[in-house]
């Protein structure tokens, strides 16, 4: 049976909800519905961008820019989406991005997304502004992959102590994300005066570091908490950072480093200099810089410029099978998935979320089949054409 066909029963079978799914299959609905049921703020939370959110659209009509051209005859009756990464092999080329304090969305948060990434055999990487800890989280995942997304913060030792602490609980590789060191102007958390982290929720990894209990100086309880939260404020990101600090923490991570939210290519050149292993062209969802490029439109320069030295990872923007065809087309390896799943969890926990994986395989299996594609691997950008008028 194809992976699509498994899928296609999975979703009905594990979810029916008088006769239908337990949520739309598309992506656009799924959205709609987290916004009609979802409490405003933290709806307004992971929907938002920076500034106009034009950031956020040039994302998505980047993807609409570019068309498959589908090719006919060519034994497309099994399917591969194995892509192999930094070694292992993973059935398909998708992972889970990092997605802060996922506990706005469900109780169960990281935990919930954790065990549902590890039923579908997708790597969850792990935010260090998650509201459970690194240690839990990996607990939950059991056997899953996983990767931990680092926010560098200004503190070396606590830096130290929190990859330490990844590298222990058996996350392989480690995400740097470099675009966030300052948190972008949001004007709909702004306006619903929604600022969870300085409220002092997404910060598990944080209280239950030695190395931050140390600079706290008390346990951390009810008494100190405000000044928990405002010791965390002022160390959570580090814009003073250079590429001359990267050897830091290629000094104190043994396994595969990759550097998230590159957008030029001598950017992607420098990681490649500096001994990392891999890159995410990203622009945080259009959440940082109103005003930047679609993601999609930077992914092949980088490419071009580092797809033989580094792994090149994409997201920003990923919300159908075609998406994924079309960034691997340019290029990327792999691609995260951020908002749809985030919405999944929102909506139906655990469950939720395997459905928007189980969708959006199942999307990507038939797209394959159907535009004459056996193999991801294989997809290169002759398989593109660019929409008339642009
Ligand atoms: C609510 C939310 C929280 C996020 N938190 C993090 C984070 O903690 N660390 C990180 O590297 N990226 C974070 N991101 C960015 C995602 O990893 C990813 O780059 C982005 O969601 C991709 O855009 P898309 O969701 O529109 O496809 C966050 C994104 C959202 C929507
Ligand atoms: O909201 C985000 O995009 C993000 O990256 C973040 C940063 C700190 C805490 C929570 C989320």
């Amino acid at each position: 049976m194809t992976v699509a066909a498994d899928y296609q029963n999975e979703i009905y079978r594990d979810g029916l909800d008088g006769g239908t799914p337990i949520l739309p299959t598309g992506m656009a609905a799924l959205e709609r519905l987290a916004q009609e049921r979802l409490d405003s703020r933290a709806f307004g939370y992971v929907a938002g961008s920076a500034g106009t959110e034009s950031t956020a659209r040039a994302n998505l009509e980047a993807f609409g820019r570019r068309r498959i051209v589908p090719r006919m005859l060519r034994d497309v009756a099994v399917r591969d989406l194995s892509v192999e990464l930094f070694g292992r092999r993973l059935r398909s080329p998708l992972l889970l991005g990092p997605v802060g304090v996922l506990t706005i969305m469900h109780p169960e948060g990281e935990l919930a997304v954790a065990r549902a990434a590890a039923a579908e055999q997708v790597p969850m990487i792990l935010s260090t502004a998650s509201s459970h800890s690194i240690e839990q989280v990996a607990q939950a995942g059991g056997e899953g992959p996983r990767w931990y997304q680092l926010y560098w913060p200004n503190d070396r030792d606590l830096a130290a102590s929190f990859v330490q602490r990844a590298h222990d609980s058996g996350y392989e590789a480690l995400v740097v994300t470099l675009d966030t060191h300052t948190l972008g102007w949001r004007p709909r958390d702004l306006d619903q005066a929604y600022l969870p982290f300085l409220y002092g929720i997404g910060v598990a990894n944080y209280f239950t570091d030695p190395v931050f209990q140390k600079l706290v100086g008390d346990p951390i309880g009810e008494t100190n908490r405000d000044r928990a939260i405002a010791i965390w404020a002022r160390l959570f990101g580090d814009p003073s950072l250079t590429w001359d600090d990267l050897p830091f923490l290629r000094e104190r991570w043994q396994g595969p480093i990759v550097l998230k939210g590159i957008q030029h290519p001598d950017d992607a050149r420098r990681a490649a200099d500096a001994g990392m292993d891999g890159v995410v062209v990203s622009n945080h969802g259009g959440r940082q810089v109103d005003g930047a490029a679609g993601a999609l439109d930077a992914l092949p320069a980088v490419a071009e410029a580092v797809g033989d030295r580094l792994t090149v990872l994409f997201d920003s923007g990923i919300r159908s099978g075609s998406d994924v065809i079309k960034a691997l087309a340019l290029g990327a390896k792999a691609v995260l998935l951020g908002r749809p799943y985030a919405y999944g969890l929102g909506l139906a926990g655990q469950a939720g979320v395997r459905h928007v994986i189980r969708c959006l395989l199942a999307d990507l299996d038939i797209t394959m089949a159907t535009s004459g594609n056996a193999r991801v691997a294989d997809l290169s950008p002759d398989l593109l054409t660019t929409a008339p008028g642009h």
